[in-house]
């Protein structure tokens, strides 16, 4: 059976550090990180996530502000929202949850974000900076980093040579996941939905990641005996065996099959999602760094 990757405690260590870290910070006399989250109309599973960054920046002893806006906001509200964030110096991270109404291009509003700023890594600068190996001054997507921070637990910090493989080419989890591997010098593969044979490529991987948003559709025999399975997959799928209108977690990786043939899996709920929002207060705590002229802390 697999080694059950626990991101929830890596979560916890990243945290840790991060309140070590603020707190130094503010006996430096350079005061306190300060995120900003930016969340537009209502969808019920944003405002789950959102809840918990602000929770959880509140515990890392942030300067924590959340935005909500309705759902009719427009562009140029939105925009305006953004100019004032960027020019507030008690604000050294802003967040706009996705996905925004359909009013809203998401890509003008992220190019909006000063980049030194933009701690979901999502600015083109940041991507550039990725994708040309500038890792020391980059902020880099927080679901990507997490998924590197939970490959690096199990397979140590040398992944060199290893053969990767990554389902899914979305510019917020799919892409970055590739340039990170491909900067730890892992032979990666980039699969999509116009993949041929994708059950017989997934089974060349030493590291696995699926990034698929399709409840279980990597199956057990996908798997390479002894790969690590990342399973960044969140949906929510109906459970009637917990009661009538109930519902469960799942990720892309049919778990109870993949278990029996990985080295070690992440679990959903409990796996890359925790990491997410861990990252996001690491970059943060390095923005606030940053823009108090202190080294960069590493994670
Ligand atoms: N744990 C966490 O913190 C986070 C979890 N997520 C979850 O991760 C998953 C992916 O998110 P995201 O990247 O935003 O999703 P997107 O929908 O943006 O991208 C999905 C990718 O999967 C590919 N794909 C879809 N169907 C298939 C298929 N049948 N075979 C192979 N590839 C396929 C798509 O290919 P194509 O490009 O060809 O369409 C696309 O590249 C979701 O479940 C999401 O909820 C997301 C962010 C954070
Ligand atoms: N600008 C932006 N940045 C994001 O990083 C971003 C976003 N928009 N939009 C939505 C996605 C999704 N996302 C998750 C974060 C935490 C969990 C998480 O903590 N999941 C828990 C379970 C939570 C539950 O029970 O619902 C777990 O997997 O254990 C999941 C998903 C961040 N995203």
């Amino acid at each position: 059976m697999a080694e059950v990757i626990d991101g929830k405690n890596v979560a916890a260590d990243v945290v840790a550090k991060v309140k070590a870290l603020t707190a130094d910070l503010a006996a430096k006399g350079k005061g306190q990180p300060g995120l900003a989250v930016v969340i537009v109309g209502e969808d019920p599973a944003s405002q789950v996530y959102v809840a918990s960054k602000s929770r959880t920046a509140k515990e890392c002893g942030f300067h924590s502000v959340q935005h909500t806006l309705p759902a009719q906001t427009t562009q140029a509200d939105l925009l305006k929202l953004i100019g004032t964030l960027n020019a507030d110096p008690a604000i050294h991270g802003i967040l706009v949850q996705l996905p925004l109404p359909a009013q809203i291009d998401a890509g003008t509003v992220i190019q909006a974000i000063a980049p030194e700023k933009d701690v979901d890594g999502f600015h083109f600068v940041n991507v550039g900076k990725l994708g040309t190996g500038e890792l020391d001054t980059a902020f880099v997507p927080c679901t990507p980093a997490g998924s590197m921070l939970l490959i690096e637990r199990v397979r140590g910090k040398d992944l060199s040579g290893l053969s990767a493989v990554v389902v899914g080419r979305s510019n917020i989890v799919g892409k970055p996941m590739a340039n990170l591997l491909l900067a730890a010098n892992c032979t990666v593969t980039i699969a999509h939905s116009r993949t041929k044979d994708l059950p017989a490529l997934a089974r060349t991987a030493d590291i696995l990641v699926a990034a698929v948003g399709r409840p279980e559709m990597v199956r057990g025999d996908w798997v390479k005996p002894g790969a690590t399975v990342i399973d960044v997959g969140i949906n929510r799928i109906p459970a009637p065996e917990k009661g009538e209108g109930k519902t469960r977690l799942v990720g892309d990786v049919a778990y109870a099959e993949a278990e029996k043939v990985a080295g070690a899996i992440t679990p959903v709920p409990g796996g890359v999602g925790p990491m997410t929002i861990a990252m996001l207060m690491a970059n943060t705590v390095v923005s606030a760094y940053l823009a108090a002229g202190l080294d960069r802390p590493s994670f």
